[in-house]
């Protein structure tokens, strides 16, 4: 199954337009969606998981239309979304079953071997019987995939679900989308760029509503060989590098500010040149487009 994102475009009643074209074309495995807070992730998540409509453009995923046949769409989508609620004083085990009640599991026995399944795959057989409220951080988000992936759906949409965990937790969740199935479609929607590097075969950068890429990470990287350049700098010179070059990322090592800086060739002799990362496409196809925004705004 592939899902097909054509000219999707959304603009606010307030004027903010979250979505300008966006193209995308997602097989099966992980898909990493990357970009910075506000550049239109969740509104693309939830017009894929049927809950919002766009001004225009389509939708398919295999010979689904997402956005007239939301039932069809909705009977083999998974959605974890960035902020639920549960019924504090429900165990994961009550809560696990009303939802395969709801996802059309009628059958108990059914029902039960799928609750315990997904239970054991995300860790929480020991506290199944336990009220949700007193969950950690990183069980809540563990129960949210196992109510996504109820009914086993052959597409799976995850939006920030590691924003706020320990890095333990983090590492536990990440292995828990990748065991999901390769013959499932899992979109993670995230601004770490790690959990990319992680685990996706594909991604996409997104900013300001705009796709700015979309492959594979290791092909994105080449791109920037020999272009990224390197400097620690004194805080007092950090103004006056960031008017002249086009500094990607300012990152504190050991208290000393160092830079990343996009140049065609050595900026100058104090700068060294360093393999590009994921983190330096990402942050140079996002000041890009901050610093296309500032020229619009100009
Ligand atoms: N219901 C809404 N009404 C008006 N503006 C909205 C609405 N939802 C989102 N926006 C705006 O649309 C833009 C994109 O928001 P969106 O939540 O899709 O981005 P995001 O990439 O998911 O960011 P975040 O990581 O902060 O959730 C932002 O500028 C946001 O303020």
């Amino acid at each position: 199954m592939q899902l097909q994102i054509r000219n999707l475009s959304k603009t606010y009643p307030n004027g903010v337009r979250a979505l300008r074209g966006v193209d995308l074309t997602i097989g099966a495995g992980m898909f990493g969606l990357l970009g910075p807070n506000g550049a239109g992730k969740s509104t693309l998540m939830r017009t894929i998981a049927t809950l919002q409509d766009p001004d225009g453009g389509s939708v398919r995923f295999g010979d689904i239309d997402v956005l007239t046949q939301k039932d069809r769409l909705r009977g083999v989508l998974g959605y974890l979304p960035q902020e639920f609620g549960l019924y504090p004083n429900l165990s994961a085990e009550a809560i696990l079953d009303h939802f395969a009640v709801l996802k059309g599991i009628v059958d108990p026995k059914q029902r039960r071997t799928q609750v315990a399944a997904l239970l054991e795959q995300t860790n929480l057989t020991a506290a199944r019987k336990n009220a949700v409220g007193g969950y950690s951080g990183g069980m809540k988000q563990r129960l949210g995939i196992a109510i996504a992936l109820l009914g086993r759906p052959q597409l799976v949409i995850v939006d920030e679900p590691t924003a706020g965990l320990d890095p333990t937790e983090r590492h536990r969740f990440l292995n828990l989308l990748a065991d999901i199935g390769d013959d499932v479609v899992v979109i993670l929607s995230t601004h770490i760029v790690e959990d990319v590097r992680e685990l996706c075969s594909q991604f996409a950068i997104i900013a300001a509503g705009e796709v700015k890429f979309s492959g594979a990470p290791e092909a994105v990287v080449g791109g920037l060989r020999g272009k990224i350049w390197r400097r620690v700098v004194a805080r007092a010179e950090l103004d006056d590098m960031q008017k002249r070059l086009r500094v990607i990322s300012t990152r504190l090592v050991t208290g000393r500010p160092v830079i990343h800086v996009y140049h065609e060739g050595s900026p100058g002799p104090e700068f060294e040149s360093v393999e590009p990362d994921l983190e330096d496409v990402y942050f140079y196809h996002i000041t890009g487009a901050a610093q296309g925004a500032a020229s619009e705004a100009a």
